[in-house]
């Protein structure tokens, strides 16, 4: 089986690895020369991970070309740039492909989970499944292959077995599923979850505040996810708790270092001033936003990150507003 790895960002590059690593075949395709290069000469992607030494077999790529016979294609950019690429790759397929999706947020336009974007662009023929390969993994730690579980979610098993045994190795377990529902919400608002938590420790809360924002995180991400079809249970798995956990505690984690910048400084300005990466839960805040209002689902800590993010509310005023709403039983 041939892959190519569209995005030679962190997650395209650390996912590449594992394949080389388990010697598969596959090719990296890039935008970006800078990255490609340097995975190609110096066996580093030294914009994302520094001095790390990749595997010197990785091979990278700027021709889309390479797409064409591949079997499977793994869109690693940014949720915005899926359309695009699916568009671009749709005319190279040659064959029924399945289609790996680790992008974590919505369609900026149709709000639109991944699987739904892939599947409207990617002609029937030439699509065997989406597989999203989702779940609690820093690229920074992959990379440096320390031990991680992730999950293959797709509605078709055989694909997803296809990528748990094409991916699974000594530091990388992955497990398969197929409520892509549950799963897809799950890891698109714990980046929501993050920046709250990020905000909160900028402001200088500590532990109390970060167990109950990723309890009560937890509760609003189950709300949203059974209304729109997901199972309760998925949240308690790798897609759900999981990825929150990892999110809201990590040092690596980009919408965390956002969180506490505006935290830190109780303001948005200079975020929005400066930042240059992909922190999927700012887009993913306003869609939350949007479609919890329109169907009168109850997102209180999402709601106090858009009001941060988009309507030059005080993270500090958020934080207290959340305290003191109407007491409540917790269940
Ligand atoms: N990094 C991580 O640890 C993890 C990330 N994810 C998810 O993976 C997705 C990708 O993020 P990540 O790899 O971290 O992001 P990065 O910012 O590290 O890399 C994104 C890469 O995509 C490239 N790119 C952007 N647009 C296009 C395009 N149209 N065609 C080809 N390449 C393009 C960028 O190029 P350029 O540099 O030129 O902009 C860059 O190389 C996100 O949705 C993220 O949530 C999921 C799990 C872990
Ligand atoms: O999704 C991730 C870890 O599972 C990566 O998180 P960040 O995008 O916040 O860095």
């Amino acid at each position: 089986m041939r892959t190519v790895v569209i995005g030679s960002g962190s997650w395209g590059t650390a996912l590449a690895q594992v394949l080389q690593d388990n010697h598969q075949k596959v090719m990296v395709y890039g935008v970006a020369e800078n990255e490609v290069n340097d995975i190609n000469e110096n066996h580093k992607n030294s914009k994302y991970f520094g001095d790390v030494e990749l595997n010197p077999e990785l091979k990278a790529t700027t021709d889309i070309e390479c797409v064409k016979g591949a079997d499977i294609v793994l869109l690693a950019v940014p949720t915005i740039a899926i359309d695009p690429i699916c568009h671009q790759i749709n005319d190279l397929l040659e064959k029924k492909t399945i289609i790996i999706n680790v992008s974590k947020g919505f369609h900026p336009e149709t709000n639109e989970r991944m699987s739904q974007v892939i599947r409207r662009c990617i002609d029937e023929d030439k699509l065997s499944s989406v597989v999203s390969l989702i779940g609690p993994s820093h690229a920074e730690e992959v990379v440096i292959r320390l031990l991680t579980t992730i999950d293959a979610i797709s509605l078709k098993n055989e694909d997803a077995l296809t990528v748990q045994n094409l991916f699974s190795n000594q530091y990388l377990r992955i497990y398969t599923g197929n409520d892509e529902i549950g799963s897809e919400l799950g890891v698109a608002i714990k980046n929501v979850m993050a920046i709250a938590s990020g905000i909160l420790s900028g402001l200088g809360y500590q532990d109390n505040t970060r167990a109950a924002l990723i309890t009560r995180g937890l509760q609003e991400m189950i709300r949203y996810g059974v209304h729109f079809g997901g199972q309760q249970k998925t949240f308690m798995g790798l897609t759900g708790i999981g990825d929150l956990i990892v999110t809201c505690t990590s040092v690596h984690s980009r919408n965390f270092e956002a969180g506490y910048q505006i935290g830190k400084e109780n303001s948005v300005e200079n975020f929005f001033k400066n930042n240059t990466k992909t922190v999927e839960g700012v887009r993913t805040a306003k869609i939350v936003h949007r479609v919890a209002t329109e169907n009168g689902i109850d997102m209180p800590i999402c709601e106090e990150v858009y009001q941060i993010l988009y309507n030059g509310k005080l993270p500090s005023d958020c934080a207290q507003d959340l305290m003191i709403r109407d007491l409540k039983k917790e269940f």
